[in-house]
């Protein structure tokens, strides 16, 4: 990676210093001199620094011509020469050391590059200069073109191996003692080689080797820069202070770089057999330590190695896997085809990898991923299989684990939509093709939503477990049950013969799905309504067929609950009607088509009007007046039920300013809440403004609120009770008795009075269980302090045994239906109860 320069200025004083140093120490007559240091910091500085390096580079390569005073004519060429020899050579260098394991490949290359044709061609091209221009020295030619090239060609062995040696230096403790000793041990050697101290000692240009094998070995590329370095300075400062003349120093200097060619080779030969040392080691710690098993064996499937995890998958100890034809290769049977399969790929490929079926030592089966890798020898031929191969087992559970999860409802174990709309495409495809019947059955609680707000939702779920349970047991079990969500439930009979034999199972259900449950204690009757659909009557597809099951559910719901239906094509008129409705809903506040009637509540003992509650009605233009259990859950649904809600309050606080201020004295006006208006964050300043508006006293208005109501969210009923009551507004609790609660829960909220519910009014006093229930009904809320009415009192004899009872009021047709405002003003004149003038009732 190229570095930032330091400035151009430095780079060219180093140049240029070591072109000066080198010149200093040149021979006599000799253009070139041992050593070439110029070359050497110019190829280290252009490795470093790049183009930036250039100019200093340029410089240093003038210095010397000018030096060494050749006249001008022979500056550029020769200054020319030397810096394009260290461009070139840095430009081409392989660039080896470059963040990978030197290798001695690497280091050829560069031994071809730089010291042999880069130098050689310089020196070539150099000493063909000085020839021309009559330039050259004493020396023969042949003696001062190999002394240049082989200065040049040491000095970029030396500068190279420090320059990339640096980088791979030892870092360790030792390192920095070995490098002092090494720096000692070449000073020495230089001292023994090139001076002497007693004369006789002979050529001992040998011991550079031994110095040379030493920092090769142990201080690696750097200890051998370092070394040539050391000894390089040594030999020119000895071979200028002599004065050696070229012929004589053309052997000493060949000899250095042979020396540290040496050098070179062997510490990257060292370091590249450490370093597939290491490699084999790591390669033989992965073996052993994998968690996956690992065979080896030769051409012919023959086991040669085999790793601790193979012994632990299979079971077979390696003396027994050994020398063994592996079972990868040689299985009998089905898996025959697929291993002729995987030995062509392997043949062709040479790599293979898929799930097999394998057989532990003691003859269990498990399956296997197993992947194969062919060896190849350097003739191409397969000589190894290698097979890494893990155990499949567990994961092959996980992923059955996730596809239940996938097909199947977490609670009940049933299965989900999704798996139930595959199944149903694979049913109407097979249906069609054999030409049978199918029967699709839409099955939903009924009332399941009040079970879940009074009860809880755990209450709520171990119920649906239960109905799953009884699903599965009133089926068989080629029937598909499955939970859609929530309280649904869809039944696919395949293979019906006899419509008749549907509406058995349809009966059946609904038999088993009523008969009481008990949870937690609790006991709980639970109904369902059931919709049919029939492939291919009513439809061909499966999303057709669900629909359509739908749709006749929703008319069992409509015809009383506890039902079930067919399908037929007029439902979907109706399903058609409901949407309409729908949308026209959204429109009827905006075209004032919502009305109030008013039902009269009457006190039981004294025959006084108690109050009215207000009831609203729907006068569509086409469809004429619609109840409000037709439209008001619609509402509930999507939302209108709010702006409703808001329209209720405000219209009946109207009403009651203007039959106060006509002179009609009610006492109290009752109206219903719905849970979302309830469960409204403002719904206590919402009531008080309207109060304030109209000026109404709070304990004229009564708000109806159902038990579900105050069981979806108990704390919150209880704060917002609460503040109502502080404000003064009468509450009441309305169908009592239908909401699973019981009177001991309602003990904690702030209420005035419990409405019993219709149902239990409709029997007394004949039937004994509902004129118990209603009894006691009647017995505990009065222990509550809690006023009673009784709801839907139609006949004499309800309103006597309601009455004995110990009920405080009732409302029912016995005294009248809901009425508009005229016919109740009308009402309450003939009834006696109030006496005044007529009332403009139209909004403002
Ligand atoms: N959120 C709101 N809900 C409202 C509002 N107005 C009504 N409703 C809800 O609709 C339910 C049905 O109301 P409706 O069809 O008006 O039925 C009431 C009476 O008509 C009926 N009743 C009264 N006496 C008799 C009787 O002797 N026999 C008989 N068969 N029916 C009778 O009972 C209903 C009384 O209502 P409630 O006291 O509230 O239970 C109604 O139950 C409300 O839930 C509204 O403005 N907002």
């Amino acid at each position: 990676m190229k570095r930032t320069l330091p400035g151009f200025w430095p780079t060219a004083f180093a140049c240029c210093a070591a072109q000066a140093f080198a010149w200093t120490l040149r021979l006599p007559g000799q253009y070139a001199a041992m050593p070439a240091l110029g070359t050497g910091v110019m190829l280290i500085l252009l490795l470093r620094y790049g183009r930036g390096a250039w100019f200093g580079a340029a410089l240093g390569a003038c210095l010397w011509p000018l030096l060494s005073n050749v006249g001008w004519s022979m500056l550029l060429p020769l200054a020319a020469l030397h810096l394009a020899q260290a461009v070139v050579v840095a430009r081409f260098l392989p660039q080896f050391g470059q963040g990978g394991e030197l290798r001695v490949h690497d280091g050829l290359r560069f031994l071809a590059v730089g010291p042999l044709v880069g130098a050689g061609v310089t020196s070539s091209l150099g000493v063909l200069v000085l020839y021309l221009f009559q330039a050259a020295g004493d020396a023969p030619l042949w003696a001062q073109w190999l002394l240049w090239w082989w200065s040049d060609a040491q000095a970029m062995l030396v500068a190279l191996a420090v320059y990339f040696g640096l980088a791979y230096r030892r870092r360790d403790a030792r390192a920095g003692v070995e490098l002092g000793l090494l720096v000692v041990a070449a000073l020495g050697v230089s001292m023994l080689v090139y001076f002497p101290p007693w004369p006789g000692l002979g050529d001992l240009q040998f011991l550079l080797f031994p110095l040379m094998v030493w920092a090769a070995l142990r201080l690696r590329l750097f200890g051998v820069g370092l070394a040539g370095l050391i000894t390089t300075l040594a030999a020119a400062v000895m071979l200028h202070l002599a004065q050696t003349p070229a012929v004589a120093a053309v052997p000493m200097v060949t000899l250095l770089v042979a020396v540290s060619i040496t050098g070179l080779l062997l510490s990257l030969s060292n370091r590249e057999s450490a370093a597939a040392a290491r490699e084999s080691r790591l390669a033989g710690q992965v073996f052993q330590n994998a968690s996956e098993g690992i065979l080896i064996t030769d051409a012919d499937a023959r086991v040669v190695a085999v790793n601790p995890a193979f012994t632990r998958i299979t079971g077979y100890p390696r003396s027994e896997a050994i020398g063994r034809v592996s079972r990868m290769f040689g299985s009998r049977g089905r898996q025959r085809v697929a291993n002729r399969e995987m030995l062509e790929k392997l043949a062709q490929e040479s790599y293979w990898q898929g799930e097999m079926l394998d057989r532990r030592k003691n003859g269990e089966a498990y399956p296997a991923w197993l992947s194969i890798s062919a060896v190849r020898d350097e003739n191409g031929e397969i000589s190894n299989y290698v097979g890494v191969f893990s155990d499949y087992t567990n994961r092959k559970e996980a992923e059955q684990r996730l596809h239940f999860l996938a097909n199947h409802d977490a609670l009940t174990k049933l299965y989900n939509r999704t798996a139930m709309h595959e199944s149903l495409g694979q049913a109407v495809a097979r249906a069609s093709d054999e030409k049978r019947q199918l029967a699709v059955l839409f099955i939903d609680l009924d009332r399941f939503k009040a079970i879940n707000d009074t009860l809880g939702h755990d209450v709520g779920d171990e119920l649906l477990k239960v109905i799953a349970q009884r699903l599965k047991s009133s089926l068989k079990d080629s029937d598909l049950i499955a939970r859609l969500g929530g309280d649904e439930f869809t039944v696919l009979l395949d293979n019906v013969h006899q419509v008749d034999d549907v509406a058995h199972i349809g009966e059946r259900l609904l038999t088993e799905l009523c008969r009481p449950i008990v949870i937690q204690g609790q006991e709980l009757f639970v109904t369902c309504s059931i919709g049919i659909s029939l492939y291919p009557g009513d439809g061909l597809q499966p999303a057709q067929l669900l629909k359509n099951a739908d749709v006749a559910m929703y008319r069992a719901k409509e015809l009383g609950k506890n039902n079930y239906q067919f399908f037929s094509p007029d439902m979907n008129a109706r399903a058609f009607e409901h949407l309409v409705l729908e949308n026209s809903l959204r429109y009827a506040l905006e075209r004032r088509e919502l009305i109030l009637h008013f039902q009269p509540q009457i006190d039981i003992v004294s025959g006084e009007l108690e109050g009215v509650e207000a009831l609203i009605r729907w006068e569509h233009p086409e469809l004429g007046l619609i109840p409000p259990s037709s439209f008001i859950p619609l509402a509930e649904e999507n939302g209108l039920i709010v702006p409703i809600g808001d329209w209720v309050l405000q219209e009946a606080c109207r009403m009651l300013k203007l039959w106060q201020v006509a002179g009609y004295a009610i006492p109290r006006l009752a109206i219903n809440l719905s849970a979302r208006q309830f469960l409204r964050e403002q719904l206590p300043q919402q009531v008080a403004a309207t109060l304030a508006s109209y000026d109404i006293p709070p304990q004229r208005l009564e708000l109806e609120i159902t038990e579900s109501m105050i069981m979806q969210n108990p704390q919150r009923a209880v704060s917002v009770l609460g503040e109502l009551r502080a404000m003064g507004v009468k509450l009441a609790i309305d169908d009592f008795g239908t909401g699973y609660s019981s009177l001991s829960n309602l003990k904690h909220f702030p209420l005035d009075t419990l409405k019993i519910d219709r149902s239990f009014i409709v029997g007394v006093p004949e039937d004994e269980d509902s004129a118990a229930i209603a009894e006691a009904i009647v017995a505990m809320a009065k222990k509550l302090r809690l006023k009673v009415v009784a709801e839907g009192v139609e006949t004499i004899q309800q309103m006597l045994f309601m009455r004995r009872s110990g009920c405080h009021a009732v409302q029912g047709y016995l005294y009248a239906m809901p009425l508009d405002a005229d016919a109740l003003l009308r009402y309450l004149a003939r009834e006696g109860y109030a006496a005044a003038g007529p009332v403009d009732a139209s909004p403002a």
